[in-house]
Order: C-alpha cells, then structure tokens, then sequence
C-alpha cells in the first residue's frame, strides 16, 4: 500500500506529512523558531515573507572565475550587481526604512557586492547597529568563507542566527579550475595551493558556526564539466558537518557580464541538468530550490525587487518611528500566520485525499501514475493569483500519487507589457513557453486567448479554475483529476501530452 510521503525541500522521510509547512513541523522547536519566517531558509515561509540586501561590502579577498562586479545594469538580478553603494550608516537607514514600509520583511542580508567578511569594519557596524536599533529583524551573511574563521565569535555576538557560505568544492584540483586567485595573509596566492587554503577554512568556517548553534546554508554553483558530478561529494561532506541546508543554483555565465567563464563561453546548466543533481544531492539532506539568485541590494518578496522604491534619495530625509513599526510589524506577521494556518491545514486535507485515491487503485496497480510537472503563477501568499502574462517567473511543482513537491522557480521574459511593446509580445510568449518545457499545465489566475491556444499547442494545459486556492492544494486537485480522467497512466511509455 502507497503512504502519502510528502517531499519538500529535502525530502520529508516521516510519513503522514501535509505539504511543505509539514516539513517545518517536524523540525526541533529551536530550529523551526530559527527558519518558521525566514524566506530562503524555509520554502514555505518564501511564499510569506520578504528579504533585504545591503550593499556595504565592495571589496573582495578571492577570485572566482565566474564574478564579475563591475556590470551594473539596474534590470537585471543577479549576484554581485548593485545600483548604489551604502556606508553602515545609510544602510542602517534604509533598512528601517524598508522595514517601517515592508512589515512582512523579516530578514536583512549582506552578501555584497563584494564578501561581506572581507570588508568586516563595514559589515560587523551594519548588524551592530541593526542588532540593536531593530531587534526584530533577522541577520544573516553570505561569505566565501576565507575569513571566515577568524570571525565567528563576533557575527555570534551579533546575534546573527544564519549564515551562507560557498562551497563549490572540497577537493582543490576540481577549486583550481574555479578560482584563479585568493589573498591571504597580504598575499596573492595561486591555482591548487589557493584552493587548498580557501578549501580549509571554509571547512573550518562551518564547523566552527556549527558548534556554536549557527544555521549554515551552504551555496554550490553548478558548472557543468568542473564541479557537477563533484557536487554530491560537497553535499555529503558538509551535510556530515552539520550545514543545515544546501543550495546547488546555476552558473550564470554571459559573454556581456565580462567575467572569465562568460568570456570563455562556459555554459550554465539546463532546467533538467539543475534539478538531476539537486535530486541526486538530497539524500536526506534539505536542498534548497527556492533561491532566485538576487542582487547585492534586492528588497522585497523573492523573486521581486523593489529596491528602486528605496533608493538613498528616497529614504534620506524619512523620520521613522521604529517602535511604532516594529507594533505594526507585529501585528501584520501574526496576520499572515493565522493565514498560514489555515492554508496549511486545507493542503493537508487534499494531499491525504490524493493519497487514497492511489490506495484504492486495483491491485496489483500497474502500470503506476506518472508525476507530472506543473508551472503556477503567484504573486506571493501561497495562491494563484496571477495573470499569466504578468508572471515575471513560475513556481514549477512536480505532482504525483505519492506527494507534491516543489522543484524551483523558472524565470521568464514578461508577456504582457502593454501596446508599445506588443510587437515583441509573440517572441516573450514563446520564450516564455521555452521557459515552461517540461511542464503540462500552468495554473495562473487569469490567461488571454491567444497564449492560451499557443499553450496547448505547445502541450501545455492552461488552467484559470483554481484562481486563489493555496498553490499545493490546486496542484494536487488538478492531478487527482487528471488521475480520475485516467490521463496518467503510464510511467515507461512516452507521456501523452495532457492538452493535446
Ligand atoms: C555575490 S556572492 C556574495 C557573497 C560572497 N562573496 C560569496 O561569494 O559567497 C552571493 C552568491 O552568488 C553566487 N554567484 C556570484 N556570481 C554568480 C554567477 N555568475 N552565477 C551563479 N552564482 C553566482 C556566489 O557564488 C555566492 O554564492
Ligand atoms: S567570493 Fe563572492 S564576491 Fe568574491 S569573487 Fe566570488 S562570487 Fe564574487
Ligand atoms: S540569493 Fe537566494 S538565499 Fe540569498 S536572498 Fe536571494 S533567494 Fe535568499
């Protein structure tokens, strides 16, 4: 008899689990308190609560073949750009700023542009203001752990509860190909021996943190032919340290971005080749697949940048009375976690009746259902409730008689951008369907005409009926019916597309 396991993140071992908030319930309760509303170290709390950057930290003491943080351009989001940079002083003030505006946002980062450690007189002033003057904000730091070591009491000092820390290998022949240089101790050091150095202390970094009760998340670039199948040893290696979650993301390397990778036309990893080996990763380690890569001075929901509403000129001559928006704060993240609640609690109903519809197959039941891959249009919250052609990206869930998972977020050109642009509008829909393969319904609020018939044309079943339903309550409802219409049962033949 099938047990209804529903996989998460990591991969929920318990059975009887309901939904991706299931995965935080099982948790011990000094950890679930730690990552409950943090957005990146809790995909469930992604879909509630907002994140910010500050840029404080310019330099940088290694190399990595694939950064490059001299291109600005305020478009684009990736790691390492930023639009302004901001001494601890104007940093501080932006985030009570942002904080006083964003009661959802619960967690300031410094990841940059540069590493926060190498600049730690900027770092360490930014949190121990914070630490005091907005204590109910978390903190956290993202390093490539070379200084890492040498500074673990006074982050602890700081409070800071949550730490990142690169990881792209463990072996310094594979770290040779990715870092041309590191500096250390007032010199430049090259090839293996560098990588051997860097490789050290961040191994040390982590045991360090680990020991003293600090959360580590650590963050792998996927390239493809240098560390990809080197990758689950780094996963093995830090899982058995302690590193509580591990987030594999893709290379992002373009010719434009000027770095040494992009110049030499390495490419980044496909869709397929990105959740292969974060599946082949997991294990029973919790893998991260929510993260979306942002900016050194992103503000906002993940997957969304507000930061231009919160630009120095903006926010300079802003008087904040913190005590009262830290009331306030209060009293909208308790909002969203009776919401919470409630949504959780509606998962669980329709993943367990899923379950028994798979449990009341004839025996022996084959051929088994085969999982589908779905693409949902959220704007946050937890509900579809967007307009296909106002997704800027698509939360893709895999559904199957045995759980709902999430796989990660794909981003998108935006579709409908109004009638100046509209020329280009049949070119973004394709890639946006490019964006989408694999997927066999995308779920969104609302969806036009046109996109709809090149959807199903592609093979993609548009689907509007579950506007504002809790995302993994939809998914598993469009499976059971799909289930019901006898539409998935085959595992080894080649899927029939479901709109077709
Ligand atoms: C900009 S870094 C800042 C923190 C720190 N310097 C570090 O490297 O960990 C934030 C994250 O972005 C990643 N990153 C930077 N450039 C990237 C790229 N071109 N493709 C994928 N990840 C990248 C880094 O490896 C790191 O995990
Ligand atoms: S450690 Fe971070 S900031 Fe430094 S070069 Fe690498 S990615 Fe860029
Ligand atoms: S880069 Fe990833 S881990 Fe960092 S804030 Fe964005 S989503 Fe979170």
């Amino acid at each position: 008899m099938l047990e209804l396991k529903v996989q998460t993140q990591g991969g929920c071992a318990s059975s009887g689990c309901g939904g991706s908030a299931d995965r935080l319930a099982h948790l011990p309760e000094a950890i679930r308190a730690k990552v409950n509303n943090h957005p990146c170290f809790s995909e469930d709390a992604h879909h509630h609560y907002a994140r910010m950057h500050v840029a404080v930290a310019p330099a940088c003491n290694i190399q990595c073949h694939y950064c490059n943080r001299k291109y600005d351009c305020a478009n684009e989001s990736r790691p390492g750009v930023v639009s302004e940079l901001l001494t601890p002083d104007q940093a501080v003030k932006k985030v009570l700023a942002v904080a006083a505006a964003i009661p959802q946002m619960t967690v300031l980062g410094i990841a940059g542009p540069g590493d926060p450690l190498a600049n730690p007189e900027r770092t360490l002033e930014t949190f121990r203001q914070l630490a005091e003057k907005a204590p109910d904000i978390r903190l956290c730091v993202s390093t490539n752990g070379l200084a890492l070591p040498d500074l673990v009491d006074e982050l602890c000092q700081y409070n800071i509860e949550h730490v990142t820390i690169t990881i792209n290998c463990v072996d310094p022949d594979v770290g040779a190909k990715i870092y041309p240089w590191i500096f250390w101790n007032n010199r430049r050091i090259k090839g293996r021996k560098a990588a051997e150095i860097l490789i050290r202390r961040q191994q040390e970094g982590l045991e360090k943190l680990v020991a003293r009760g600090v959360l580590v998340k650590v963050n792998s670039v996927l390239i493809p032919g240098v560390n990809d199948e080197h990758l689950k040893e780094v996963s093995r290696v830090v899982k058995a340290k302690g590193a509580f979650l591990h987030n594999v993301m893709p290379l992002i390397a373009e010719p434009e971005h000027g770095t040494f990778y992009g110049l030499m036309g390495q490419r980044g990893p496909t869709s397929a080749e990105l959740q292969s080996l974060q599946d082949a990763c997991a294990g029973d380690m919790a893998m991260m697949r929510h993260c979306r890569q942002c900016r050194a001075d992103a503000v906002g929901m993940l997957g969304e940048d507000r930061g231009q509403e919160f630009t120095l000129d903006k926010i300079e001559h802003l008087e904040i009375d913190y005590a009262a928006a830290m009331q306030k704060r209060a009293e909208v993240q308790a909002e969203i976690e009776a919401r919470r609640a409630a949504q959780h609690q509606q998962t669980k109903v329709a993943l367990v009746s899923l379950a028994s519809i798979e449990r009341a197959r004839p025996q022996p039941k084959q051929p088994e259902s085969r999982p589908v891959l779905m693409a949902v249009a959220t704007t946050g919250g937890g509900v579809i409730d967007q307009h296909f052609g106002h997704a800027r990206e698509f939360l893709i869930y895999e559904a199957s008689a045995q759980d709902v998972r999430f796989i990660g977020a794909r981003k998108v050109d935006l579709y409908c951008t109004g009638s100046e642009t509209c020329g280009e509008a049949e070119t973004r829909l394709e890639q946006t369907i490019r964006a989408l393969d694999g997927c066999e319904v995308v779920l969104c609020a609302r969806i036009g005409y046109e996109p709809w018939g090149k959807l199903e044309a592609a093979g993609i079943a548009p689907n509007g009926e579950h506007a504002l339903e809790p995302i993994e309550d939809a998914v598993a409802a469009v499976y059971r019916e799909l289930l019901d219409a006898g539409r998935l049962e085959s595992v080894t033949a080649e899927p029939e597309r479901l709109s077709a």
